[in-house]
């Protein structure tokens, strides 16, 4: 199945980091992929607890955005989307189910809110969050198939 998921909306809004799925962070659980990148940011248990304690990742992601990111960040962020997204997709679980699904699909985190760097606005965009769901989706049927090998 080829083709391209232009945005995280409808039958594939699974893949945006504001769908419900429980992961972990130093130990601690969060309700979204959001919640948990956003209480990133900070190193401090109680600025992180304010993130973790939102009632929606978009209450989430603008209380992440207050913050004030860690020195950090910028050389980290996107080891730990990484961490975070192979969790919600964990081999076997019925999210990456969905993600094989998509097939050989491109998949593009396309928005409305000018985000060039997780996803594409406008046409353009480093797509970094839809490359790594790719990323994901490939290994996690590489794992599968070396476990049939044995
Ligand atoms: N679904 C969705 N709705 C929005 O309104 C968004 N802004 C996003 N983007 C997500 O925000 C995170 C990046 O936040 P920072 O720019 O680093 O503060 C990342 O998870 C995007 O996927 N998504």
């Amino acid at each position: 199945m080829g083709g391209c998921v232009t945005s995280f909306t409808g039958a594939h809004r699974f893949l945006s980091n504001f769908w419900p799925a429980a992961v972990s962070l130093d130990h601690i659980i969060y309700p979204t992929v959001e919640h948990a990148y956003q209480a990133a940011k900070s190193v401090e248990p109680a600025k992180r607890a304010i993130v973790r304690m939102m009632p929606n990742p978009a209450m989430a992601r603008t209380a992440g955005r207050r913050l004030g990111v860690r020195r950090d960040w910028v050389a980290v962020k996107v080891e730990v989307m990484r961490h975070l997204l192979e969790q919600k997709f964990a081999a076997g679980s019925h999210l990456a189910d969905a993600l094989d699904a998509t097939g050989e699909m491109l998949l593009e985190e396309g928005n409305t809110w000018g985000d060039r760097f997780w996803g594409v606005y406008g046409g353009t965009g480093a797509n970094t969050l839809g490359r790594m769901l790719m990323a994901i989706r490939t290994k996690n049927r590489d794992c599968e198939f070396a476990a049939l090998l044995g």
